[in-house]
Formats: structure tokens, C-alpha cells, sequence
């Protein structure tokens, strides 16, 4: 049986995330939890293959995604609790924001259960990924937005999006060029909030991401499906050989990156492709702010008086 429970499921995100999931060959079980039914769900969450998480408040224009820490710290942390303790072999799959710390709460969490295995665990990114393709697409319409996938690198959120345009085939983009397409996928995210208004983040397009993502981690897990690959956020001692000197260099636990999955989740994570000066400038500014995200979602749980 292949089970997969959506915590937040009545959501902006939740509700079509649910809709595209329902349609998997892969899943036989879809469950569906948001706050209403907590209780439920210790009850149910028992031999769940995996766990999307879409739970928590999204922004409001002139907020950041930092500024939803308050809240959906907390909500990650409790929900890890039900999953460590009922389901703790789970992929975990985190949409919630801000992503760049949410991911290390969970980490933290299954760590004080002794349940932690960082090949299993995932910030979900791939909106960056959706939106560099649309993007690129719009500026030059000879590519084909469903095949051409840019790598995007660092995290998610603002300066710690670092999307690797150099990649792409045939590319030669100005230096206008590059600054209106970095800006605009670092900042897509502000261009929805905006749209809507107070009504909250994007949620649509945020869907068939995560739809995306999970059904690319269900191929791998369930199905055996080899040469999947997206980009996402991980922590980088699933795969300690290929991560070693990055993480030395860096001195960063957690990173979004290219990742080959497998039947274990996270099967090899891809040395970083080789970064024009532009893009090494990118992410040069990136790691201080990723370090900062990181420290405050693990100290969440290790050491609140460091927050
Ligand atoms: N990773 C990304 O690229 C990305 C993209 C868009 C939005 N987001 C984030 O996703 C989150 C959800 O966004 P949304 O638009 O769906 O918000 P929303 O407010 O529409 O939905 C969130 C749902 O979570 C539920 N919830 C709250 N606490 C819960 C708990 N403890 N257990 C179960 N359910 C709980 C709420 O009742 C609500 O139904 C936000 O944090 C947002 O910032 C991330
Ligand atoms: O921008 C947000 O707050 C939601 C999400 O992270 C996004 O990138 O659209």
C-alpha cells in the first residue's frame, strides 16, 4: 500500500495539491489532514509512505518569507512530533515556509527521536525550477518550457534562490537580461502576494509543483524509476562523498541542489555545476542569508534563546 497524507490539506495549496495527487497510479491511500482534524491524524498516520506538508500561514504583501517563522515554526514542529512518532521511516516533504528553516526544524526533530535519515527528507523548491522555465520561456520563445529544466541552486527565498541560467543550451543572455530574469525568479513569489492582494501566496502553481515533485519521489520509491532529478532542498549528509568539500568550503548543512533520487529518497546529490562569475556572485550572497536560516530553524528546537 502506498499511503501519502497531505498535512494542510484544506489550504490554498492543499486543496488542488490534493486534486493533481489523486490522480497517481502510485498512491492508493490519500489522506487528507488539516488542523480541524488533528486529533485524526496521530490515529491514521500509521504505515504512510509519505507526508506533504503545505500547513501554515502564507504572506502578506510587504512580509517576508522569514517573517512566517513565528507561526509556522511551531506547526512544523508539531507536526514532525506526529510523524516521527507514527510514521517516522516517512518521506517528509515540506512546502511550508520559510523553507530555508522549516526543513532543518523537521531535521531536528526526527534527530531527538534518533529517526533522522537526511535521504528522506525535502524542502520543496520546484516552484524556482517552474518559474525559471516559464520565465526564460518568455523572454525567448525558441525554448520549450516543459523540457528545458534550469537548475536552481542555494535556497527559497530572495537572494538564496540562485537559478543557473548558464546551463541552459544555447544561452547567451545580455547582463539586462540576467538581472530581470534573476530578479524575477527570486522575486516571483512577491509578484503573486502582491496580485493577490492580502488573499495570500501562490497557490495554483505551487500545487502542480509539489504534485511534480511527490509524484517524482513516488517513481523513484515505489516504482524503481531511475535518472529522476530535481532540485531541491536537502540536508547535505544525504549524501556525505559527493557533498564533503562543498560542505567544508561552505560550512552550510543544508542546500538546494540537483538530486538523483532512488528507493531511499535521495540517492545522489550532484556537485554543483560549473557557475558563470555572474551566478558565483549569486551565490556568494546567497550562503550568509542561508546560514542565518538554518541556524534559526535548528535552534528552534536545540536552543531557543539563540532565535
Ligand atoms: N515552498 C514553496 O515554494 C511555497 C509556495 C507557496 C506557498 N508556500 C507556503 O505554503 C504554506 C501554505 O500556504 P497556503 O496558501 O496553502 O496557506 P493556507 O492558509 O491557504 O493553507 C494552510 C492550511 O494549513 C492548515 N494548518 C495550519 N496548521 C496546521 C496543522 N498544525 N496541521 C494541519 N494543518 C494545518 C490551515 O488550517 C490551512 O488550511 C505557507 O507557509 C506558504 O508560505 C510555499
Ligand atoms: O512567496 C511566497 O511566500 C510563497 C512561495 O514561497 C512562492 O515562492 O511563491
Amino acid at each position: 500500500m502506498v499511503k501519502v497524507v497531505i498535512c494542510g490539506a484544506a489550504g490554498g495549496i492543499g486543496q488542488p495539491l490534493s486534486l493533481l495527487l489523486k490522480q497517481s497510479d502510485y498512491i492508493t491511500h490519500l489522506a487528507l489532514y488539516d488542523v480541524v482534524n488533528a486529533p485524526g491524524v496521530a490515529a491514521d498516520l500509521s504505515h504512510i509512505n509519505t507526508v506533504v506538508i503545505p500547513a501554515g500561514v502564507p504572506r502578506k504583501p510587504g512580509m517576508t518569507r522569514d517573517d512566517l517563522f513565528k507561526i509556522n515554526a511551531g506547526i512544523i514542529r508539531d507536526l514532525s512530533e506526529g510523524i516521527v512518532k507514527n510514521c517516522p521511516g516517512a518521506f517528509i516533504l515540506v512546502i511550508s515556509n520559510p523553507v530555508n528553516s522549516t526543513v532543518p526544524i523537521v531535521a531536528e526533530v526526527l534527530k531527538r527521536h534518533g529517526a533522522f535519515d537526511p535521504r528522506r527528507v525535502f524542502g520543496i523548491s520546484t516552484l524556482d525550477v517552474v518559474r525559471s522555465s516559464r520565465f526564460v520561456y518568455e523572454l525567448d520563445n525558441s525554448i520549450d518550457p516543459r523540457s528545458t529544466r534550469v537548475t536552481v541552486i542555494g535556497g527559497h527565498s530572495g537572494v538564496t534562490i540562485v537559478p543557473v541560467l548558464s546551463q541552459i543550451p544555447g544561452q547567451k543572455f545580455t547582463k539586462e537580461q540576467l538581472d530581470l530574469l534573476t530578479h524575477r525568479i527570486q522575486y516571483g513569489g512577491d509578484e503573486v502576494v502582491k496580485a493577490k492582494d492580502g488573499a495570500g501566496s501562490a497557490t495554483l502553481s505551487m500545487a502542480y509543483a509539489g504534485a511534480r515533485f511527490t509524484s517524482a519521489i513516488l517513481e523513484a520509491t515505489v516504482a524503481g524509476k531511475t535518472g529522476l532529478v530535481e532540485s531541491t532542498y536537502v540536508n547535505l549528509h544525504a549524501d556525505e562523498e559527493s557533498t564533503a568539500a562543498f560542505r567544508a568550503k561552505t560550512q552550510l548543512e543544508y542546500f538546494a541542489q540537483d538530486v538523483e533520487f532512488g528507493r531511499e529518497g535521495v540517492s545522489k546529490i550532484r556537485p554543483l555545476p560549473e557557475l558563470s562569475a555572474y551566478e558565483q556572485t549569486l551565490l556568494d550572497a546567497a550562503i550568509p542569508e542561508l546560514k542565518v536560516n538554518i541556524t534559526k530553524g535548528t535552534a528552534f528546537i536545540t536552543d531557543a534563546s539563540k532565535i
